[in-house]
């Protein structure tokens, strides 16, 4: 059995007295691809900002590489990469360089010289992500594919175990979203990084992932995709309320 990275158990979150999350229960294990799909509303956000420790657990608990979240210090062991468009400034001057270097922040702190090792820990992710001939463009100039390319490099820059994702594909063309997820692919394949993906997107969800999870309140489904893929599209259809545009799943 592998480890257990992120234990979630009996796990309810209300805003003032509107519950956005009821008594869910989820293991995401080592070496998972998991894609947490659900409707507006359905609690993704919410979710993810309890597993950041962005928000406080108020019912249930979880444990993060087996430490209860409230006394876990370990944060260079998660990488976040959110939408695009609410994690840089587009406008900002700094090379890709620069904006990977920005990953190890947490670890050396601000105004310190990086060491050789740390140079070469950013040439490394920014090699893996397959953009070293960027490195000295400002990221400004860059695609939005080839942005998100770069805040995946950030993310991993400090060598975490596990990277949560939230919606990275929003706003990036058809045949850059293929190439981003296949990336992920190899970061989850090759680099052994566990994978939590936030989505929309069901179709792309079930050709990469390796697991679903499906949140609208409570958790609807949780398994392998060729399982997800066998669910009917009524039951679906009842996971996501009126929410029907997503109903696609069916290759
Ligand atoms: N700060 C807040 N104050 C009050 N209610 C909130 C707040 N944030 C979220 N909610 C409510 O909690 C519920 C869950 O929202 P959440 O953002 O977690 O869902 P989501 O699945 O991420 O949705 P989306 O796919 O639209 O981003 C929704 O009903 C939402 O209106």
């Amino acid at each position: 059995m592998k480890e257990s990275l992120v234990t979630i158990k009996n796990l309810s979150y209300a805003y003032e007295d509107k519950i956005a999350l009821n008594d869910i229960n989820l293991d995401i294990h080592e070496g998972d691809f998991l894609g947490l799909i659900g409707p507006n509303g359905g609690g993704k956000t919410t979710l993810i900002k309890l597993l950041l420790g962005l928000i406080p657990i108020q019912q249930g608990s979880i444990h993060l590489f087996g430490q209860d979240i409230k006394h876990f210090k370990d944060s260079n062991n998660i990488g976040f990469v959110s939408q695009k468009s609410n994690a840089f400034n587009r406008g900002f001057p700094a090379t890709v360089r620069e904006v990977v270097a920005t990953g190890l922040v947490a670890k050396v702190g601000y105004f310190k010289f990086f060491t050789k090792a740390e140079h070469q820990k950013v040439m490394k992710a920014i090699e893996t992500v397959g953009m070293s001939e960027y490195i000295d463009q400002n990221i400004g100039d860059l695609s939005g594919g080839q942005q998100q390319r770069i805040f995946i490099a950030r993310a991993i820059v400090s060598d975490p175990k596990l990277l949560i994702l939230d919606e990275p594909t929003v706003g990036i063309d058809t045949e850059h979203v293929q190439k981003f997820y296949q990336l992920l692919n190899q970061l989850n394949q090759e680099n052994n990084i566990t994978l939590l993906l936030v989505s929309h997107d069901i179709g792309t969800v079930t050709k990469y992932a390796n697991g679903v999870a499906c949140l609208n309140k409570v958790l609807h489904f949780h398994g392998g995709t060729e399982e997800f893929a066998n669910i009917s599209d009524e039951e679906l259809s009842h996971f996501y309320g009126h929410d029907l545009k997503l109903v696609t799943h069916h290759h």
